[in-house]
């Protein structure tokens, strides 16, 4: 069986999106540096980035994409990114996105697939993946339930340098208690790459 990897990036102060995420601004006012490490610099929504990411950061982002069979996202984060223009991004296999509106799944050669819950979507990722890896890529509540199920093999946390004060959190509600070990630590200007092992 496969690993599940949940992974995200959070502010200092554990903010995943800053204020008013929403459809043209997933990550929120202010968020675009979040993700300043994936395009290598600043970026805003309203100038689209066109950056090559630091060589730590790409070397992060590749190790992470290895080998992957399957990625699991809520409808949220799905929303938000417009859905990626209509086609899944991820090469290597489905993008399962776990929604009550499954009546609202687009054509399936999109290599997205609606599902209503997230055991079912992790059931489903798993007959796609096999021995290969899946990735829970957020948002915030669908880590927090994959957390809360039991169901992550190893967490990366990206820390990008700022402080947002409000948004969403990434642990907002979760009262788990996890005992984490760490596998990787890698550091650009841009983000604090930590990966760890969720002990079980
Ligand atoms: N279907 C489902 C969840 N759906 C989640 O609820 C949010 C609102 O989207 P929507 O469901 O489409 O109204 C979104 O984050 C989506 O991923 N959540 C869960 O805990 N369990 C479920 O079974």
């Amino acid at each position: 069986m496969g690993r599940v990897l949940a992974s995200i990036t959070t502010s200092v102060d554990g903010y995943v999106t800053g204020p008013d995420a929403g459809p043209d601004r997933g990550l929120g006012v202010g968020g675009e540096r979040l993700h300043y490490w994936v395009f290598g610099g600043p970026w805003t929504y309203e100038n689209e980035p066109t950056g090559a990411p630091d060589p730590v950061d790409k070397s992060y982002l590749d190790d992470a994409m290895a080998d992957l069979g399957a990625v699991i996202c809520g409808r949220n984060t799905y929303d938000s990114a417009g859905a990626w223009g209509g086609r899944n991004p991820w090469p290597d296999g489905p993008l399962y996105v776990v929604t009550h509106r499954v009546e609202d799944q687009p054509d399936p050669d999109s290599g997205f697939v609606f599902v209503d819950g997230f055991d079912a979507a992790l059931a489903r990722a798993r007959e796609s993946a096999g021995d290969r890896a899946i990735n829970v890529m957020g948002g915030a509540a669908t880590i927090r339930q994959a957390l809360a199920g039991g169901h992550v093999d190893e967490l990366g946390i990206s820390v990008a340098p700022l402080v947002l004060g409000g948004g969403t959190r990434l642990f907002e509600g979760f009262t788990g208690d996890l005992d984490l070990e760490r596998i990787d630590v890698r550091v650009s200007p841009w983000a604090t790459h930590l990966r760890y092992h969720v002990v079980r």
